[in-house]
Order: structure tokens, then C-alpha cells, then sequence
């Protein structure tokens, strides 16, 4: 990465400001899924070692400019307190006088959790006179929120032109692994798609279909390709707006030699629910009431197939309504193909996908789960990450 490291600073004595995507899944006041907070340890005890005075900001959730008290960010400096084996502090507020006084009071490989930055409604408005509040807190500026580096806010983009600014190790080896994939893949490379919306995946099968050998579709937006190539679909998802583009889509991979996988057979419900009848049925014969829920077992015996062979895979949005356990299985069945495939290389981006292979049990077996979702989906689309861009060049 040509920008500038923690590595690249002298921290010691010195207060830094450190973004941290500590936006973490919660349940009545509890921390469901850790990761994120784990995640950002290396350069959190890196900044202790070397004599920082480690100021950490993060958002949680969407409070949409006002304090939320359930979307304080209280419980996440106690279980880091516990991770860390130290006390850290937790300020009421995001910056001002009572931050400032908190920050006097610290010494070398003391760590402070401020309050959640969205609170202020200048954060997403990347407001410059907050920027400059947040940056008077501190002496350098560092950036390990890859989760939050496609957000040009005030606390991931604006401070960097205050501060020098560097990337932590996360935010680093976020990029480096997404950074070969793209640059330099081993092949054959395959992408997996899946996910509810075509809307939300223009972007990136735009940009894969110029890198990849394979393209694997999967999920709830499959099935306005399956109506563009002149099937039926009864219920299931479809946006009619997006037939056309499905259709060049497959004429695109067509024509690059791209290999296009499809559903060949759905599991089909009379109901969105758990209790709903189902049924396997072949692609092109979808009932007129019912709705294609998840890829059916052909399908998911020929997308294994595909990544048993694959030296580097690239996996995006789920197969099917996994949160159900009776629409589950195809998105199981593409995570274990990616556990079983020891030649291949295993990218999970982030969101549902990483949420998915946490749920059966098998994140240890992908070579890499990004902490981001709408970051590792902008980065899969080629475009630059503002939190990334406004970091010190090299
Ligand atoms: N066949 C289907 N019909 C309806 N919904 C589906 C279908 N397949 C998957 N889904 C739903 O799609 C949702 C996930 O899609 P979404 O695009 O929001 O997430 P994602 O692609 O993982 O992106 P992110 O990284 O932002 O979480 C899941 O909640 C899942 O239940
Ligand atoms: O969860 C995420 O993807 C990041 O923390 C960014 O959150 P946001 O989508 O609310 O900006």
C-alpha cells in the first residue's frame, strides 16, 4: 500500500486519534459479535506499546445526528477494558471541553473511548468545523475503521487534512488481501454473488466480470436473471427495472469468456416464514404462488464443483433466506465448499456472507473475512475509499 503506517510515525507521549469501526452487532444492551472489536486490538496495543495516549472514536449504528442512549458506546469499552487486560475510560461526549479535560488527565499507553461520533450531525455531513474539533484533541491521526473507510465523514475523512494521517494495521491488511485479489489474482478465480438486490450488485459484477473466470449468482436478486433469460418466477424476488441490464450482464460474460453460473433448481415456499411448505423444484418451473427462497441441491453440487476447482474465491451476499433455517442450506453448502477447498484462497466480504459462515461455524476455515460490508463492496467495485485516499502518501 503506497499510504503511510502507524509504522511510519513516532507516537510516543503523543495523543492520537484513532478511528475504529467498533459498530458492532447488539442485543438489549449486549455485544453479539465481537469481531470488530477484536479485530482492532493489534494496532490498539501497538499504539499502548509504543507510549500513545490512544483516543478512540467509532459510530455505532445509524443515531442519525441525535444521542440514541441505546446506541452509547458504554458496553463496548467495557468488554475492550476485559480484551485489553486495562481500564478504558469512556467519554460522554465526542469532543469539547469535557473530552479535552480527559485527554489531560491521561498518560503514555492510556486508552479513552469517545462517544458515538454519529451523535453530531456534522459527522455525516463530513462538517469541516467538526473535523477541526475532532482533530484538536490530538497530535496524529490514525485510520484502522476499514468497515467505514467508503464513508467521507468528518471522523474517517475530514480530520486526515488536520493531522498526519496515517492507516492502522487492519485498515492495511484489509486492503493488501482485497488489493492482490483484484490486482493479481491466481486463477481460476471465482466470484460468488448472492445477496437480495441487483440494485445493490451493479457495481461490483460490472467490475468482477473484467477479473474473473467464473461468476457464480446466487440469492434473492438471481431470479431477475432467471426471468431475463424467459423463465417464470411465481413470487420470488424480481426487479423489473433491472431485466435488461441482467440480460447484458450475460451477454458480457459471453463474450469475455467469463463462465456465468446460474440456478438450475430453487427451493420454493408458499410463505416468506419458517413454517411455510416448500418444495425443490427445476428453475423453469417455479409455481406461479410460490417464491424461490434459496438455491435448490443441483445448483449448490455444481457451484461446489466450480470452487473445489477455483485458486481464489471471492464470496459477496448470500445464497438463499439464511436466517431461516429451512432456506439455509445453500448458503451452508457454498461455505463448505469454501472450507473443503484447500487449494483456493477464500475472500468473505464482509456483511451477511461473514455473518453466515460465523452461523455454521466455519470462519476459521476462509483465508480471509473482511470487517467490512459496504467497504469491501465498494473496494470489489474499483472505486477509492475516501477514508483511504485522504491518508498521508508514502
Ligand atoms: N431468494 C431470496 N429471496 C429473498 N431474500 C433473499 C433471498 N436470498 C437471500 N435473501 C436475503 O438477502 C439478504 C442479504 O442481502 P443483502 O444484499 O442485504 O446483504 P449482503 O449482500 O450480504 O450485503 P451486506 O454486505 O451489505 O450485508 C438476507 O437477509 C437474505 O435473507
Ligand atoms: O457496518 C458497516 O458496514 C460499517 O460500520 C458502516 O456502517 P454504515 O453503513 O452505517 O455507514
Amino acid at each position: 500500500m503506497n499510504k503511510k503506517s502507524v509504522k511510519d510515525v513516532d507516537v510516543k507521549g503523543k495523543r492520537v486519534f484513532c478511528r475504529v469501526d467498533f459498530n458492532v452487532p447488539m442485543q438489549d444492551g449486549k455485544i453479539t459479535d465481537e469481531t470488530r472489536i477484536r479485530a482492532a486490538l493489534p494496532t490498539i496495543q501497538y499504539l499502548m506499546e509504543q507510549g500513545a495516549k490512544v483516543i478512540l472514536a467509532s459510530h455505532l449504528g445509524r443515531p442519525k445526528g441525535k444521542v440514541v442512549e441505546e446506541m452509547r458506546l458504554t458496553p463496548v469499552a467495557v468488554r475492550l477494558s476485559e480484551l485489553l487486560g486495562k481500564e478504558v475510560k469512556k467519554a460522554d461526549e465526542g469532543y469539547g471541553d469535557s473530552v479535552k479535560a480527559l485527554i489531560d488527565s491521561m498518560t503514555e499507553g492510556d486508552v479513552l473511548l469517545l462517544e458515538n461520533v454519529r451523535f453530531y450531525p456534522g459527522e455525516e455531513k463530513n462538517d469541516a468545523e467538526l473535523a477541526k474539533s475532532l482533530a484538536e484533541l490530538a497530535d496524529v491521526y490514525v485510520n484502522d475503521a476499514f468497515g467505514a473507510a467508503h464513508r467521507a465523514h468528518a471522523s474517517t475523512e475530514g480530520i486526515a487534512h488536520h493531522l498526519p494521517a496515517v492507516s492502522g494495521f487492519l485498515m492495511q491488511k484489509e486492503l493488501d488481501v482485497l488489493g492482490k485479489a483484484l490486482s493479481n489474482p491466481e486463477r481460476p478465480f471465482t466470484a460468488i454473488i448472492g445477496g437480495a438486490k441487483v440494485k445493490d450488485k451493479i457495481g461490483v459484477i460490472e467490475n468482477l466480470l473484467e477479473l474473473v473466470d467464473n461468476l457464480i449468482i446466487g440469492g434473492g436478486l438471481a431470479y431477475t436473471f432467471v426471468k431475463a433469460q424467459g423463465h417464470e418466477i411465481g413470487k420470488s424476488l424480481l426487479e423489473e427495472d433491472k431485466i435488461d441490464l441482467a440480460k447484458s450482464f450475460m451477454e458480457k460474460a459471453k463474450a469475455k469468456g467469463v463462465n456465468f453460473y446460474m440456478p438450475v433448481d430453487a427451493i420454493v415456499a408458499d410463505d416468506f416464514s419458517a413454517n411455510a411448505n416448500t418444495k425443490v423444484v427445476a428453475i423453469e418451473e417455479i409455481p406461479a404462488d410460490w417464491e424461490a427462497l434459496d438455491i435448490g441441491p443441483k445448483t449448490a453440487e455444481i457451484y461446489r464443483d466450480v470452487i473445489q476447482k477455483s485458486k481464489l474465491v471471492i464470496w459477496n451476499g448470500p445464497m438463499g433466506v439464511f436466517e431461516i433455517d429451512k432456506f439455509a442450506g445453500g448458503t451452508k453448502a457454498v461455505a463448505q465448499a469454501l472450507a473443503d477447498a484447500e487449494g483456493a484462497y477464500s475472500v468473505i466480504g464482509g456483511g451477511d456472507s461473514a455473518a453466515a459462515v460465523e452461523k455454521f461455524g466455519l470462519a476459521e476455515k476462509m483465508s480471509h473475512i473482511s470487517t467490512g460490508g459496504g467497504a469491501s463492496l465498494e473496494f470489489m467495485e474499483g472505486k477509492a475509499l475516501p477514508g483511504v485516499v485522504a491518508l498521508n502518501d508514502k
